[in-house]
């Protein structure tokens, strides 16, 4: 079988998309999935990505981590839009749905801003942070960023029994001055560090600035610089969150499974 996909990368979290509006591609079949994101036997991704078409919907996109376990993708969805675009499903705004429920988003010179799902709060997790913001997130602030041992570190928060069965993504957060922070992620699903994390940078940016009514935080990744906005709403959750940053087209290409 031949599928044709486009590879999108935003802030180098990157992805196989697929247009599957004739819903040809079968998303019982995670094998599939994982060999496709393999990197050395496949055409290599953090993650795969379907757009459907959906009666109430501009489209709809299911995500698949590269272990084929689906979850909410901040930049996979910002990526998602941008191919959208590119298929001209839709020009510049669009209402779409995902896993988590349903986005608003705009495009423009190929920066996405997404809106998320409101957030329900911030829980205290020992010395560190727990934030749902479409998938699950702990959050620990630390020094020295750079040098910390992502992979190890992650790898025990993410299977820690506090977080079984489905287990959690895991950040790492340095606060660089008051409105930016230097972000590195271990994502559950990749089962390893990736080049920034969309829901990540979101629940880290919301954790720093819990108690300010509304912020703007500038978010350093590996990959490159996002930006997450919110504003705070009576009950100590959180509305109006939106996640921005670019998505790009790297390739286009066939593979032959
Ligand atoms: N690995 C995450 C989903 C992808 C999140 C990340 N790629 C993003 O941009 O939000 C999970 O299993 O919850």
């Amino acid at each position: 079988m031949e599928i044709s996909f486009y590879k999108y990368q935003g802030t180098g979290n990157d992805f196989v998309m697929i247009d599957d509006r004739k819903e040809a591609f079968d998303e019982q079949d995670l094998q599939l999935v994982s060999r496709l994101c393999d990197r050395k036997f496949g055409v290599g991704a953090d993650g795969l990505i379907l757009i459907r078409n959906h009666a109430d919907f501009d489209f709809e996109m299911i995500y698949f981590n590269a272990d084929g376990s689906q979850s909410m993708c901040g930049n996979g969805a910002r990526c998602a839009v941008a191919f959208a675009a590119f298929l001209g499903i839709v020009a510049g705004k669009t209402h779409f749905l995902a896993i988590d429920g349903p986005h608003d988003a705009v495009l423009a010179k190929g920066v996405v801003e997404l809106k998320m799902g409101d957030v329900a709060g911030v829980e205290s997790r020992s010395e560190d942070f727990f934030v749902n913001t479409g998938s699950p997130h702990h959050i620990r602030f630390v020094e020295d960023l750079q040098q910390y041992p992502i992979f190890e570190e992650g790898k025990k928060v993410r299977y820690d029994q506090q977080y079984e069965p489905s287990g959690t993504n895991v950040n790492f957060v340095e606060k660089v001055s008051e409105d930016q922070l230097f972000v590195r992620t271990y994502e559950r699903g990749v089962e390893n560090e990736t080049l920034s994390c969309g829901t990540g940078v979101t629940a880290a940016a919301i954790a720093f600035a819990k108690d300010q009514p509304k912020a703007q935080v500038s978010i350093q990744t590996l990959g490159g610089q996002l930006a997450v906005k919110f504003q705070a709403s009576a009950e100590g959750a959180y509305h109006n969150v939106w996640l921005i940053g670019p998505a790009e087209q790297v390739f286009a290409g066939k593979i032959s499974v």
